[in-house]
C-alpha cells in the first residue's frame, strides 16, 4: 500500500527546490547562449523514498524510458525515469570512446547543484551496449541500439538510508521560464499516486525454443572439434528460449522476485519502446570509485546441492575440476592484462573462490586495481568487453566463431550494462541471466564456456540451470523447456 504522506513529502521537497532549480536554469540559459547549444541542468535533493523499484513500477504508464539497477545485497539502488538527454553512437568500433567524450562534454558544460558528500555525484548516465557491434541487429532488438547513454529526467538513488532525487533537464538559450522543479514535482506526484499493480502471474505460458536442443548440442560439438584442433582455446556459446503468454508479463513483479531470490546479483532493467531487457547478473564487469577499480572473473559452473553436504561436495568438485579451472583461468589472465594497460597495482588471489547464487555456484576471482590518471570507466569497459567469460580466447577469433555459428542475435545479452556519474565513477555488470520481455512474449538467454574437454549434453544441462532464474521469475519452470 502507498502511504499518501510519502507522496506529499517528496513533492514538497521537490517544490522547495524550485527556486534552486530556477536559479540554476538561469545560469544554464546564459551558458547555452554562449556555447550555442543546450546545457544540462541537474539538481539533487534528499527525499524520504525507500524503494526506487516501486517508482520504476509506477513509471510504466508514464514513460517508455525506464532504468533500474541494484547492486548485490541491495544497499544501492537506482531508478531512472524519462530521458532528459540521450546519445546513441552508430559506429561500433569506437562506441566506448565516443560515449566517453559525449559524457565528458555534457558534464563539463552542465550546471550541477548537488551535495559533494553524496555517494553518487549529480546527474547519472545509464548505459548499455550491444554484445557484438559487427553483427547486424535483428528486429527483436530494434529498440536497443549499438550503444546508449541516457540521462533520466528523474533519478532516484538509494544508498543505505539515504535517498536522493535528481531532476535533470536540458536548457537552451531560448528556454523561457523553465519550471523544471514544478514539472518534476507534478510528475512525481502523479507517479507516487499511481497504485502498484498486484502480481498477476501470466497464464498459459507456451515455450518456443528458438533453436532445438539437439541443434544447439551439435553446434557445441562442432566447437569442441575446433577447440581440439587447436584453432581456439575457448568459446562461449549461448541459446535463447522464447515464452509466450496469454496475459501481459509484469516486469515490476519479475524484478521484485529477482531482487528477493537473487540478492547477491546485479538486478537491472532497461525499458525502451514497449520492451524491457532485465536480469539478475552475478557478474560485475567493472566498478570505478575514487580511482579504485573492481572487476571480477566468473567462469566455471556447478549446480547447487539439495543438502548442505551435497552443495559443499559440488563446490569442492568444481574447485578441483581441471576443465572449469582452465575455463576460469582464461578469464582471470585476460582481465589482469587488460586492466594493466590502464591501471597500477592490479591484484587478484591466485586461486578462485566459490560464488553461490540460488540456482548455481561459480568459480569467482575478484580483481582490484588503481586507475591511472587520464583514463576513465569507458576505457575499462571497452577494453574488458567481451571477457572470455562471454566471448572466448583468442577474443577476436572466438567472436567471429560465435557470429558465424551461434545462430542467435545476442543483442544486449552478455554485454555491459550500468551507469556513470558526473565524477566519472560508475559500475557495469555483464548482462547475464537476462531476458528481453515484450508485452506477451519473452526471450531468455543463457550461455556456457566451451573448452576442449566440454561435453555438449552437460553444457545443455548447464544452460537449463542458468535459465531457471528467469524462467521462475516469469512464472515458468525449467521442466517446460527442452
Ligand atoms: C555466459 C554465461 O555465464 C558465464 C558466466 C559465469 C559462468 C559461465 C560458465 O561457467 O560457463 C559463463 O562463462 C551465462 O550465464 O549466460
Amino acid at each position: 500500500m502507498t502511504n499518501p504522506l510519502i507522496g506529499v513529502r517528496v513533492t514538497t521537497a521537490t517544490l522547495r527546490e524550485v527556486p534552486r532549480m530556477e536559479a540554476a536554469a538561469d545560469v544554464a540559459r546564459q551558458r547555452a547562449r554562449e556555447l550555442g547549444r543546450p546545457v544540462l541542468v541537474s539538481i539533487t535533493t534528499r527525499v524520504g523514498l525507500r524503494d526506487p523499484l516501486a517508482l520504476f513500477a509506477r513509471g510504466a504508464g508514464v514513460t517508455h524510458n525506464r532504468f533500474f539497477w541494484s547492486t548485490p545485497a541491495a544497499d544501492f539502488e537506482l531508478t531512472g525515469l524519462g530521458a532528459a538527454w540521450s546519445f546513441t553512437p552508430t559506429s561500433g568500433a569506437d562506441r566506448f570512446a565516443v560515449s566517453a567524450a559525449a559524457w565528458k562534454q555534457l558534464v563539463s558544460e552542465a550546471v550541477i547543484d548537488a551535495d559533494p558528500e553524496l555517494p553518487v555525484q549529480g546527474p547519472v548516465a545509464v548505459a548499455g551496449f550491444r554484445f557484438d557491434p559487427d553483427q547486424p541487429p535483428s528486429d527483436l532488438w530494434r529498440d536497443y541500439p549499438m550503444a546508449l547513454l541516457m540521462v533520466p529526467r528523474l533519478l532516484i538513488v538509494r544508498h543505505g538510508d539515504v535517498t536522493t532525487l535528481t531532476v535533470n533537464g536540458m536548457v537552451d538559450a531560448h528556454s523561457s521560464t523553465l519550471a523544471l522543479g514544478a514539472a518534476a514535482a507534478r510528475r512525481l506526484q502523479a507517479l507516487i499516486g499511481l497504485p502498484l499493480r498486484p502480481r498477476r502471474p501470466p497464464l498459459d505460458l507456451q515455450v518456443d525454443v528458438s533453436l532445438d536442443p539437439e541443434t544447439w548440442k551439435a553446434i557445441v560439438a562442432n566447437a569442441v572439434s575446433e577447440l581440439r584442433a587447436g584453432t581456439l582455446e575457448k568459446v562461449v556459446l549461448a541459446r535463447a528460449v522464447r515464452l509466450r503468454s496469454t496475459e501481459p508479463f509484469d516486469t515490476a513483479a519479475t524484478l521484485h522476485g529477482l531482487r528477493r531470490d537473487y540478492p547477491h546479483t546485479f538486478v537491472f532493467a532497461v525499458a525502451r519502446g514497449g520492451r524491457t531487457f532485465l536480469g539478475a547478473s552475478p557478474e560485475r564487469l567493472v566498478a570505478l570509485r575514487n580511482g579504485a577499480v573492481a572487476a571480477s572473473a566468473l567462469a566455471g559452473t556447478a549446480p547447487r546441492g539439495k543438502t548442505p553436504d551435497e552443495d559443499a561436495a559440488l563446490a569442492a568438485a568444481l574447485l578441483q575440476s581441471a576443465k572449469d579451472r582452465a575455463e576460469h583461468a582464461f578469464v582471470v589472465q585476460m582481465i589482469r592484462s587488460a586492466l594493466a594497460e590502464y591501471c597500477d597495482a592490479v591484484q587478484a588471489p591466485s586461486t578462485p573462490e566459490i560464488m553461490r547464487v540460488r540456482n548455481v555456484q561459480h568459480l569467482f576471482t575478484p580483481i582490484t586495481a588503481c586507475i591511472r590518471a587520464g583514463y576513465d570507466i569507458f576505457d575499462l569497459v571497452g577494453r574488458l568487453h567481451p571477457t572470455p567469460a562471454v566471448g572466448g580466447k583468442p577474443g577476436p577469433a572466438a567472436l567471429a566463431w560465435i557470429r558465424d555459428h551461434e545462430r542467435l542475435d545476442r543483442g544486449w545479452y552478455a554485454a555491459p550494462v550500468g551507469w556513470v556519474d558526473a565524477r566519472g565513477d560508475g559500475e557495469f555488470a555483464v548482462a547475464l541471466r537476462s531476458a528481453l520481455i515484450g508485452r506477451r512474449e519473452a526471450t531468455l538467454f543463457a550461455g556456457c564456456g566451451i573448452v576442449a574437454a566440454s561435453d555438449p549434453e552437460r553444457e545443455l544441462t548447464e544452460t537449463r540451470i542458468k535459465l531457471r532464474a528467469m524462467l521462475e521469475a516469469l512464472g515458468a519452470s525449467e521442466e517446460m523447456i527442452g
